[in-house]
């Protein structure tokens, strides 16, 4: 797990680590703009590429600097730079790496006022502002952003595309430079989770810098990356002897005559994960469908779904994927609500609890797993996705239940104050039926024992990782197909 930090954290870091390498900070920036110009050769082999760099005075205008002195040794001769300097002071590294552009020959413009900016290069290297941007941009560096916008460049931001706050984004719509690519350094910055933050970049990859991990490690985070280790970790390998009931029965209360593909998908995503038996609670007339698609899976009578009393066997109960939310699937729901046990709940169960207003009667170790519109339903409406992860955060723990509050970063929201990312997924899995699924693998996991918080680390994990293997190959793929990959899935994890 890598711990997020926010800005003033990474200043800490970087004077930490300052101090403990017996470094200085122009070291430092010496080294972020080396790994960044590695970075950029990767992608811009073509030293004959036209480059204009666009540098603030700041830290990050510094690093700007280095990077088009450092792109200059490498043998790219079109650079041009442009400094802006409408307001502000130039920090002490950003000087003396001045002093250095210009003993390298390169003579910057300075952009003090308001103008046109040469459009014609190919790429553009934006270091106007990194995660000291503490304020929306004013009118100059707004229209500056835009000029570099029009310009049809492929951009690459240093740290923080100029224009986006590296923690939590600014209100409003975005008006900084949009990054095709950031190389950002040591951590990704808590607002590249945040989807407004699709406005300001197409991607991000980190670049280690050589902070003090330990140190990183050791501050406090609202906010948790998870990480490949974490799974082997925290995934446990089949043992020896075992059988069908050492892991666990799990009930999926799912399904109406419209949407049984729902109930289907969220049984063969429980099937792969793992769980030793499955039973879908599903209408009479969705059972030859069962029978025929998903032959291992057992269907519960309708009738038995009126006693609290006979679903003591389940060790996970779980409703929601295409349930419906009539007056026959609130019954459902209201007779899991009387048993008092922790609930994995998802899709219509979740609006049934919005609807009917019983989210006060959900047990504690309960996991709820909205998208957003059924978080703001459930929870209220958010003005953006910081909001909506902060009350989330408080829910979470003021409930003592878990929140996968689902996303392209979906966000694991144990009771706690923390909420764990989940890096994989692809674009390609934006298709119905995923969330399905994904109920399916989470009641697997519950019911093999898992703690709330490690079912939904995992699941989610191993979700995303199934789409992005399909991924790879295929421009979209279905839900049934990331629920098939999900055993080799998890193979891989646990041994890799
Ligand atoms: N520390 C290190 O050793 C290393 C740092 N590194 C690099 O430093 C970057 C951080 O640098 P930084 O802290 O100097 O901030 P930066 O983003 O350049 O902004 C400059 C100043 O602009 C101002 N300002 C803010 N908002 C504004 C606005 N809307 N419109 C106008 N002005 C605005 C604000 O000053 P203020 O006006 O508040 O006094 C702010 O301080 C980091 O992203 C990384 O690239 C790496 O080299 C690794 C080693
Ligand atoms: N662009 C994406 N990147 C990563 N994961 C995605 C993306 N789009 C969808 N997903 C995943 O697919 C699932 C969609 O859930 P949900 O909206 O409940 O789907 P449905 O209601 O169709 O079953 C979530 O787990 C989400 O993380």
């Amino acid at each position: 797990m890598q711990t997020i930090l926010t800005a003033q954290q990474m200043r800490l870091a970087d004077e930490h680590t300052i101090s403990q390498r017996s470094i200085s900070s122009l070291t430092l920036m010496e080294e972020a703009s080396r790994a960044f110009v590695n970075a950029f050769l990767a992608c811009e082999a073509d030293k004959k590429v036209s480059i204009h760099v666009f540098a603030g005075q700041g830290n990050n205008g510094g690093d700007g600097l280095a990077i088009a002195r450092l792109l200059q040794a490498e043998g790219y001769p079109g650079l041009q730079v442009s400094i802006a300097a409408f307001t502000g002071r130039q920090s002490a590294d950003f000087s003396v790496n001045l002093a250095r552009l210009k003993e390298a020959g390169i003579e910057p413009v300075w952009i003090t006022v308001p103008g046109r900016v040469p459009d014609s290069s190919a790429v553009v290297i934006d270091a106007l502002f990194g995660s000291g941007l503490n304020r929306p941009l004013d009118e100059n560096y707004n229209r500056l952003a835009a000029q570099i916008n029009h310009m049809g460049a492929r951009v690459y931001a240093v740290d923080v595309p100029s224009g986006l706050a590296s923690e939590r984004p600014f209100p409003g719509e975005y008006n900084g430079v949009r990054a095709l690519r950031t190389f950002t350094f040591q951590r990704p910055k808590r607002s590249f989770f945040l989807p407004e933050s699709a406005a300001a970049q197409q991607a991000f990859e980190v670049l280690d810098i050589g902070l003090d991990e330990r140190f990183i490690e050791s501050q406090h985070s609202d906010m948790v990356l998870l990480e490949p280790e974490d799974m082997r970790s925290l995934l446990r390998p089949r043992k020896p002897f075992s059988h069908k009931g050492t892991y666990g029965h799990a009930l999926l209360v799912a399904g109406s005559p419209a949407t049984m593909g729902a109930a289907l998908l969220a049984a063969k995503g429980c099937l792969n994960a793992g769980a030793g038996l499955t039973t879908l609670a599903i209408p009479a007339s969705g059972l030859t469908a069962l029978n025929t698609a998903l032959p291992e899976v057992m269907a519960l009578p309708e009738a038995e779904m009126a006693n609290a009393a006979g679903l003591a066997r389940f060790s996970v109960l779980a409703a929601g994927p295409g349930l419906g939310t009539d007056e026959s699937a609130a019954a459902k729901v209201n007779l899991l609500l009387t048993t008092g046990r922790p609930l994995l709940l998802d899709a219509d169960a979740l609006n049934i609890l919005a609807d009917r207003q019983w989210l006060d009667r959900l047990p504690c170790g309960s996991v709820l797993t909205p998208h957003m519109k059924e978080f703001d339903r459930l929870f209220g409406p958010a003005t953006d996705w910081n909001e909506r992860l902060e009350n989330a955060l408080g829910q979470a723990t003021a409930r003592k239940i878990t929140i996968v509050l689902k996303n392209q970063y979906t966000f694991v929201v144990p009771p706690g104050g923390r909420a764990f990312v989940n890096p994989t997924g692809d674009p390609a899995m934006a298709q119905g039926g995923m969330g399905d699924v994904l109920t399916g693998i989470l009641a697997a996991l519950l019911a093999q024992g898992y703690a709330a918080d490690d079912a939904c680390k995992i699941g989610c994990y191993i979700h995303g990782a199934a789409g992005m293997r399909l991924a790879s190959q295929q421009f979209v793929v279905s839900a049934s197909a990331v629920a098939a990959e999900i055993p080799a899935v998890l193979k891989h994890c646990l041994l890799n």
